[in-house]
């Protein structure tokens, strides 16, 4: 049994749309983050009261929508996933069974018993994107070390992989020798020395390097 069961997933934000309900200093949090790393993500707003900063937010994104009023069950059709920021704890129960309901995947920020997950601190390199948790122990650890990994980030790393990218769009032979020829170009980037000898998709134990 493993203490850290989480599964991390990459979504694709315009096809996965997201009703956010509250726009105070939290619903802004998860607002930001999210338009940070998906900007084209499909989001409608639903709050009595829009703080100033999500205002803003909303002019920046103009394809968002707001809702400026209370939140009605109805709000949650057509979207997938409900991020719950208002800071009413008997809400995040309410609107928790009712996107339930739904079939739908629900965030109740801040209130972890009440979630099927949790959001992450996001670095952003081009085609690379690293997420980071701490299974909710820490959430300005995850802050403090997605800062790090800004700093220590090569700035080279969108060249590479955009190179990796063409290198691998021209590869001929099959499967097996493409995966070889990318392991040998790529071995350099562990500091350990030549790659350890491949297996390759024929053996029944396939390396999850060979996928
Ligand atoms: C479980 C989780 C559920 C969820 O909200 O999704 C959760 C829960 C809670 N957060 C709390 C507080 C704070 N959260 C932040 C910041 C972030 N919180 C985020 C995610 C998560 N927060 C999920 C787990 C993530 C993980 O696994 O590590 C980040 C990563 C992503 C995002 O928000 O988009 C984003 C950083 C983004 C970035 O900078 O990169 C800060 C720091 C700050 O604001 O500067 C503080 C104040 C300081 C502190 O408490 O640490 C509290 C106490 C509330 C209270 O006391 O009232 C709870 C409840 C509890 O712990 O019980
Ligand atoms: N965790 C964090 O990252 C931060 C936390 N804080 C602190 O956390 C406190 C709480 O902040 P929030 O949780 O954002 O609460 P909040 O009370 O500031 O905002 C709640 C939001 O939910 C809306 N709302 C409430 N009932 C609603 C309903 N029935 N239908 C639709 N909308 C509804 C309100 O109109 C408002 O937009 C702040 O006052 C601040 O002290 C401040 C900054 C960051």
């Amino acid at each position: 049994m493993t203490a850290n069961p989480l599964y991390p997933v990459f979504l694709k934000l315009d096809q996965v749309p997201v009703l956010i309900v509250g726009a105070g200093p939290v619903g802004y949090e998860k607002l930001f983050f999210i338009l940070k790393s998906s900007p084209n993500a499909r989001i409608t707003v639903v709050a009595i009261e829009v703080s100033a900063e999500v205002e803003e937010l909303l002019q920046q994104y103009p394809h968002l929508e707001v809702r400026r009023r209370a939140y009605q069950p109805s709000d949650l059709e057509g979207n997938k996933l409900v991020i719950v920021a208002t800071g009413i704890r008997e809400m995040g129960v309410q609107i928790r069974e009712e996107a339930h309901a739904r079939n739908m995947l629900v965030n109740v920020a801040d209130t972890p018993d009440l979630c099927d997950l949790y959001l992450g601190s996001i670095v952003t390199r081009g085609n690379l994107k690293v997420a980071i948790s701490t299974n909710g122990q820490s959430p300005t650890f995850a802050k403090r070390f997605r800062q790090m990994l800004e700093e220590v980030l090569p700035e080279e790393i969108p060249d590479l992989l955009q190179h990796l990218k063409a290198v691998r769009d021209r590869l001929s032979g099959d499967f097996e020798d493409k995966v070889k020829q990318l392991n040998d170009l790529t071995a350099q980037l562990l500091e350990t020395g030549p790659a350890p000898e491949q297996k390759t998709g024929s053996s029944s134990e396939s390396s999850p390097e060979t996928n």
